[in-house]
């Protein structure tokens, strides 16, 4: 496509094309702040965009890149992934030029959110797509009077040719909390991690980029800032097959790798800001 950026209707939804002009381009839904789609220079899909998906502005979107907050799964008394992924997000900056396209949405408090959350707030997502690269940063400014606490993350829906083939390096050495194991403490001990049956695990204070790993491509991926911690979330085939928006073979095709902050509770103080990046890289 075109350099630029262009407003479009996403499956009912208002979004936003970018083009980075040399073939990169993305997709954000206004519904959720979310990215749905990511094509790197080359042409081909590098997310996962569930064809069950629904897209009727209530549901939350399943795949792309969902934004949690101000919870992370059911880590506390708000709906799962807190309510950012249900909310309409405005444009409030757009930019491209040559070889880059950027644009950035934002959520703030409202009757809905303070219904269920009584903080003032405002939070921002910054996509932008250049070259063969996604960057995403999320930033969350404390605009009331007192303190809060939240859990955050990009819960990004990595699109794989076949999971079982996929390898995910960088992990090796950092313990977890396993919610596929009664949330146990493990240690991740291999070379590389290997989805072979259901995985929903939080990676603790990880500081390597990591690599996923195919058998014709491979994907960097460098999570920053606030974002200490790495979500790494496949359904395997019993819950693949529960949950109504994914195909039941969906888990053969998509492996979440989230940018997180989610192993306890961030504190931010009336006036302050908190930041967290996720940067992936088409290789
Ligand atoms: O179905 P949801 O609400 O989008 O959540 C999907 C998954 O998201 C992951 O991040 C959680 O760790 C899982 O426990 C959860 O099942």
């Amino acid at each position: 496509m075109a350099a630029g950026i262009e407003r479009i209707d996403f499956k009912g939804l208002p979004a936003l094309r970018l083009g980075a002009g040399n073939g990169a381009s993305a997709v954000v839904s206004l519904f959720g702040g979310q990215v749905l789609s990511w094509t790197p220079p080359g042409g081909q899909e590098r997310l996962y965009l569930s064809p069950a998906a629904r897209f009727d502005g209530s549901t939350p979107i399943r795949g792309g890149i969902p934004v949690c907050f101000p919870q992370f799964a059911d880590l506390g008394p708000l709906p799962q992934h807190g309510f950012a992924r249900t909310a309409n997000w405005s444009v409030l900056n757009e930019r491209s030029g040559e070889g880059y396209a950027l644009a950035t949405l934002g959520l703030r408090d409202d009757d809905a959110t303070r219904a269920l959350w009584p903080h003032a707030f405002t939070a921002e997502l910054s996509v932008l797509v250049e070259d063969a690269r996604l960057d995403l940063e999320f930033e969350v400014t404390n605009t009331g009077g007192e303190g809060f606490d939240f859990t955050a993350a990009l819960h990004t829906y990595l699109a794989v040719r076949e999971v079982e083939e996929t390898r995910v390096e960088g992990l090796h050495g950092y313990s977890y909390r396993d919610k596929a194991d009664a949330n146990r403490i493990g240690r991740d001990s291999g070379d590389v991690l290997l989805i072979e049956a259901e995985t929903d695990r939080v990676y603790h204070g990880v500081e390597r980029p990591l690599l996923l790993r195919e058998y014709d491509r491979s994907l960097g991926i460098n999570n920053a800032d606030g974002f200490v911690d790495v979500a790494v979330w496949n359904p395997w085939v019993e819950r693949s097959a529960a949950i109504a928006d994914l195909p039941d073979d969906a888990f053969r095709r998509m492996l979440c790798i989230e940018a997180a902050a989610a192993r306890q509770p961030l504190q931010l103080a009336a006036g302050k800001s908190w930041w967290g990046r996720q940067t992936l890289v088409a290789l």
